[in-house]
């Protein structure tokens, strides 16, 4: 299959207030073939937007080389745009108009026919879940349709590939879980889906692929389960102390398994059998306030890899 994205060694430097080099990507390698869902997952100033205004063709890269759709954006950024959906960060509807305005005036702005655009955006409303609404006024809407509404507008020109920078991030629980059912759609329809995240259940639902970014450069790469065995024991006993009271039994559970993680309020024992783990603690005379048994997941794979938390 066609890989849509190749980057190697892709970089972006931005001069800062005083004119020094910030480094936001500092080279950066990617392959991304046609259908899949690749995401960056990392921490609030890793690069993910960076990278992703590189690939949406409008941020030209300063190092490195970067092919989209076999082109080069700093060669062919408009004929690739052309055949990208994109959802940015900060919303940009038109506030004023309705749902359905929205996705027609979208539409035109492609040079698409008014008939194409009028029934374009009947069936993407649906799609969106948004019948009831295409009369609404954007203004009017909740934070998890607007989204959902800028998703169907991306759809418009039938793209190649969706770009998706943090696509729920300052969403309620239930608008997200919404939102992912519709992005999980649109994978199965086969759409190449690119998005970013600092959020690793949402990695963990949507990705078949993902890279780690911290700092700029990639520091992990494959399917989240590939990166949780890569990286992880199967099961994490959280311990819960008073604030401050974890360090002093680090050393007891450092005792019990292989790899022990030290948090504000918690300690976390990487561990194969979780309930037994947690016998040994109790065996061990360890007074934690309370301790539960997860299996491990992508936060505790920034964390073994970085010794940070994704979210602060
Ligand atoms: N236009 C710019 N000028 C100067 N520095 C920038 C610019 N855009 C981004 N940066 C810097 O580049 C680094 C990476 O920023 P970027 O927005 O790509 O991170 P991110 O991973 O997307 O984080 P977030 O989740 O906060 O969006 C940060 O240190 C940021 O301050």
């Amino acid at each position: 299959m066609a890989d849509l994205i190749v980057a190697s060694d892709l970089q972006k430097t931005f001069p800062n207030k005083k004119g020094e080099p910030v480094h936001a990507v500092r080279g950066i390698d990617l392959r991304v073939p046609q259908g899949e869902a690749f995401g960056l997952l990392g921490p609030n100033g890793a690069g993910k937007s960076t990278t992703m205004r590189m690939i949406a063709c409008v941020s030209p890269r300063t190092g490195g080389e970067l092919q989209i759709l076999g082109m080069d954006p700093n060669l062919d950024g408009i004929a690739i745009r052309d055949r990208l959906g994109v959802v940015p960060q900060e919303g940009n509807l038109d506030e004023e108009l309705s749902c359905r305005e929205n996705l027609i005036v979208y539409g035109r702005y492609f040079g698409f026919s008014r008939k194409y655009c009028a029934a374009k955006a009947d069936e993407l409303l649906e799609f969106a879940q948004l019948t009831a609404k295409a009369s609404a006024r954007v203004s009017a809407l909740s934070g998890g349709m607007k989204r959902r509404l800028t998703i169907a507008r991306a759809l418009v020109n039938e793209p190649d590939m969706v770009l998706l920078d943090e696509p729920t991030t300052g969403l309620d629980p239930q608008a997200r879980h919404v939102l992912w059912d519709r992005l999980f759609r649109l994978k199965q329809q086969g759409v190449t889906l690119i998005l970013t995240t600092h959020y690793m259940d949402e990695a963990e639902q949507l990705c078949d692929r993902l890279v780690v970014v911290d700092g700029g450069r990639i520091v992990a790469e494959g399917s989240p389960a590939q990166l949780i065995a890569q990286y992880c024991t199967r099961e994490v006993v959280e311990l819960r102390f008073t604030p401050g009271a974890q360090r002093q039994h680090e050393a007891a559970a450092t005792a019990l398994v292989e790899r022990v993680e030290v948090l504000p309020d918690r300690l976390l024992l990487y561990t194969t059998d979780g309930d037994s783990t947690v016998e040994a603690v109790h065996q061990a005379g360890i007074p934690a306030s309370s301790s539960l048994v997860r299996r491990s997941t992508l936060e505790d794979v920034f964390l073994t890899l970085t010794g940070r938390s994704l979210v602060d």
